[in-house]
């Protein structure tokens, strides 16, 4: 096991060491019920007085019963262990995640993230339940086996832990050699598939407009034939490894009866015993058999645990760290509007590739600036940078004055909020939508929040009202009401700056105009900086330009906006 496996596991040792006893109790009834049972046949035969046998009638009682009993606290108690290192993972996957997102992330694709947070984490489950229990408990059953059959005749025990290791080692080592390749690639070649499914399925309205579906089938024609063909490499490789174990299990069951046969021949073993030497293996190999399609699942959760392993290691896009007391001190709270500052900032979402060079900007408290440029200039980059989803690379970004990077993101975010291109609605009600602005808002601010964006009327004439369905993305809506519902959800948030990207976009120039004036209304005194390519919605708002994205590489410094 790598140690970032073992660093999985860590927090529920103690329920797993518990969870190995019952099944290690349970596998080792089950064993001693054959050996006891083939005992008890063999010497009833002999027709015995009963009261000699009685301890071993109650043994096997206990033991069927035993079996039962500690087969059913080994699931219990490993369910539970393999379930708390689930969340375990999760909690710690998504807190990265919060500090990756969203520039941390440009490297992922959303579908294999999605793979990612859903299949590779449901693999966790799998380590613990299929892999390492089944390993425990069969090991520790099988050194005692080898023990008891190699106390009675050495040659059997030798024998049976000769066909153990075949089993549980050698088999899982030829299989990992055999289907290296196809094991380790299952997981992309899912995640590469998810990705494709989800082009398709955004995709699917275009690619039937120009007729062009057999693009995106091909490609998923090719990536399912490449998963099938590593799917079968690695069925083909189990089916070898179960042909293996069922040979060694013979070989050891053979080996037995010889060795024993000779043993009581040689008057060194009663001959009730012979039953016991021979069948035990039997009852041992049921443990030992699934050993290794655990191994091969072994390799197959590695593989999710390294693709895990990639979102752990992405660098962080910001500067973490405490917030100094001075800095908590000196950042704006409450109701006064702060002035926010762009100075001589470069950034980049790639290491490769620049997407805003050397630029300037001033928004003083109450201002209302339009951010202008071609597309591509970078201007959702300059949101982003100031509500500290990014850092720059040089220059910097201030608050009143105190670098942002000095400052918790969350913390900006508090004052200063953004209202992005394609703000998302999620599929809930619009009232569960508006509270993600402000939780404890009451049903009486949302509707006030609906009214400063214009929509108040529209809600009240739903007939569920607040409690209507917006739909997947929120489709139920028009495009305008969309964006207005996501402008209220805002407003709510209290933010004393606001960053508008592109809010009239995909709306005519009329409901665009008519949203503009709403919104700068509803801002109030607060500062508003809207982004935007649409010369009409101007009006009455202070102009900075960002030239494009070729004439920033060729010219470094960008002076405008004081
Ligand atoms: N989240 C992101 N991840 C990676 N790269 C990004 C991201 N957002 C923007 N970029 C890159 O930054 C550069 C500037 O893009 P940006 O979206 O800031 O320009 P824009 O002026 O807002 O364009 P548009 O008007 O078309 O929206 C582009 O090269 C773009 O690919």
């Amino acid at each position: 096991m790598t140690t970032s496996t073992l660093r999985v596991l860590r927090p529920a040792w103690g329920r797993l060491s518990l969870a190995v006893l019952a099944g290690t109790g349970a596998a080792g009834a089950a064993v001693a019920l054959t050996a006891v049972s083939a005992w008890l046949i063999s010497r009833a035969a002999l027709h015995p007085p009963i009261l000699h046998l009685m301890v071993a009638i109650v043994a096997v009682r206990a033991c069927g019963l035993g079996r039962g009993v500690l087969r059913y606290l080994e699931r219990l108690i490993g369910h539970d262990a393999a379930f708390r290192v689930l969340a375990g993972v999760r909690i710690a996957l998504y807190r990265r995640l919060e500090v990756l997102a969203p520039a941390g992330l440009a490297g992922f694709r959303r579908a294999d993230l999605a793979q990612r947070l859903a299949a590779d984490v449901d693999a966790v489950l799998d380590l613990v339940t299929r892999v390492l229990l089944p390993y425990a408990v069969a090991a520790a059953t099988g050194l005692a086996s080898v023990l008891v059959i190699g106390a009675l005749v050495p040659v059997a025990g030798l024998a049976l832990a000769v066909a153990l290791l075949v089993t549980g080692v050698a088999v899982p080592l030829l299989q990992r050699v055999a289907a290296r390749r196809a094991d380790g690639a299952l997981a992309p070649l899912r995640a590469g598939l998810a990705t494709a499914v989800v082009d398709l399925v955004h995709g699917l309205p275009d690619l039937l407009a120009y007729q062009r579906i057999d693009v995106l089938r091909d490609r998923l024609a090719d990536l399912d034939a490449r998963l099938t063909s590593a799917s079968r490499r690695s069925a083909a490789t189990a089916g070898l490894g179960a042909a293996v174990t069922t040979l060694a299990t013979g070989a050891a069951v053979l080996a037995g009866l010889l060795a024993g046969a000779a043993a009581v021949r040689a008057g060194d073993l009663p001959g009730e015993l012979l039953a016991l030497v021979v069948l035990t293996p039997l009852a041992v190999f049921e443990i030992a058999a699934p050993l290794p399609a655990a191994a091969q699942r072994y390799a197959t959760a590695r593989a999710s645990l390294c693709r895990l392993a990639e979102i752990s290691a992405a660098p962080e896009p910001l500067r973490s760290g405490p917030e100094s007391p001075a800095t908590a001190a000196a950042r704006p709270t409450g109701n006064r509007v702060p002035e926010l500052r762009l100075e001589r900032v470069t950034a980049a979402w790639t290491p490769d590739r620049v997407a805003v060079r050397d630029v300037d900007l001033v928004l003083p408290p109450g201002a209302r600036v339009a951010l202008t440029g071609p597309s591509g200039a970078g201007k959702s980059t300059v949101a982003a940078l100031l509500v500290r989803f990014l850092d720059p690379v040089a220059g910097r970004v201030t608050l009143d004055g105190v670098d942002l990077r000095d400052i918790p993101g969350d913390r900006v975010r508090e004052v200063v909020g953004y209202l992005p291109e394609d703000a998302y609605l999620f599929d809930t009600t619009i009232a569960a939508n508006l509270r993600i602005g402000r939780p404890a808002a009451t049903d009486a601010e949302l509707l006030d929040a609906l009214g400063q964006a214009r929509l108040r009327d529209w809600a009240a004439s739903l007939p569920d009202g607040l409690q209507t369905l917006v739909g997947e993305h929120g489709m139920a809506l028009s495009g305008g009401q969309r964006r207005r519902l996501a402008l209220a959800r805002l407003l709510l948030t209290g933010a004393r700056v606001l960053i508008l990207d592109e809010p009239g976009e995909h709306l005519d120039d009329a409901t665009a105009r008519a949203l503009i004036r709403d919104l700068l209304t509803a801002a109030g005194d607060r500062t508003v900086l809207l982004i935007t390519h649409r010369t009409a919605e101007l009006a009455g708002l202070r102009e900075v330009k960002l030239p494009s994205a070729a004439g920033q590489a060729g010219r470094p410094a960008l002076r405008s906006g004081r």
